[in-house]
């Protein structure tokens, strides 16, 4: 099975606090992860190892083979796109098309060749019709649909997202969400995701989920595995996705028939 990416025995400090310390993860090609754990728990520092913007103080990183290193950094980092948490920090042209242009100036692409591949980018993230707008105009959710065609414009082999729907409306998490899953039937084996989030519904999307704290691997599983360790989770501060902590519950309802008044009034403890 080809690797994505592989971590051995990695150890990274912020000024001689360890965050992580024999650290492991291999992630196969294709596969969409989902990296959760509560705030502080290393993710992000985790994506800014494997992108080279740190340098780890042990261990080694391998993307696709490719060993990361002072020499190689920025090839290693031509395979991966990366798309953050604030949709208005992400965007440098004057409208959409704009740019996903600006990327593609950058990798030297003909200028020829320019409009079809903004086109074909914006037509897997469903934002073709957007082309002329000024990015300002959009939405949460279509903003971050035009980050993650600026980064598919480029052709990389692998995507993260580092919280990429935290600061938007449940209508705007969803068309992400929804375009992550339709980006995973349409690239297959060609696209590895890694996504970054505290939110558990979202995970429950990935192929796998992996949770961490203080920079441990708690668990690592398919998502039914994962959040079935209703505990585990709890201890390390996080819930479960709201339909298994519902079925959970469910479980241990009291054994009698509830009027829908005396449904709500039980629905509404969950969780306190
Ligand atoms: N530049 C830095 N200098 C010192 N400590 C840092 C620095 N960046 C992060 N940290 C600390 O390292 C730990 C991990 O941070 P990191 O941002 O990787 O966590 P995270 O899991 O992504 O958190 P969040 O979900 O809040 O984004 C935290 O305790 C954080 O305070």
């Amino acid at each position: 099975m080809v690797k994505a990416i592989k971590i051995d025995n990695l150890k990274y400090s912020y000024d001689e606090r360890s965050l992580f310390s024999d650290f492991n993860l291999d992630i196969d090609a294709g596969q969409w992860v989902a990296l959760v754990g509560h705030n502080g728990s290393g993710k992000s520092t985790l994506a800014k190892l494997i992108l080279g913007l740190l340098v780890a103080e042990q261990g080694d990183i391998d993307v696709f083979d490719e060993r990361l290193t002072v020499e190689t950094v920025h090839h290693v980092r031509s395979k991966i796109g990366m798309v953050f948490q604030n949709p208005d920090n992400q965007f440098v042209g004057a409208t959409v098309a704009d740019d996903v242009a600006f990327g593609l100036e950058n990798i030297q692409v003909e200028s020829s060749e320019m409009p079809q591949k903004i086109d074909n980018a914006l037509t897997i993230v469903g934002m073709q019709e957007f082309k002329n707008r000024e990015p300002h105009t959009l939405s949460g959710g279509q903003k971050q649909r035009v980050a993650l065609a600026s980064v598919l414009a480029l052709q990389p082999k692998i995507i993260i997202l580092d919280e990429a729907t935290a600061m938007l409306d449940p209508d705007g998490r969803a068309t992400v969400m929804e375009t992550l899953q339709k980006l995973k039937k349409q690239f297959g084996k060609e696209l590895t995701l890694v996504t970054i989030t505290h939110d558990m519904d979202e995970a429950t999307l990935a192929d796998r989920v992996v949770v961490i704290n203080d920079g441990q691997k708690i668990l690592d599983g398919t998502p039914a595995e994962v959040f079935s360790q209703r505990k585990a989770l709890h201890e390390n501060g996080l819930e479960l996705p709201f339909a298994n902590e519902l079925a959970f519950h469910l479980n241990e309802k009291p054994n009698k028939y509830m009027d829908e008044r005396e449904l709500i009034q039980w629905l509404s403890t969950l969780n306190k």
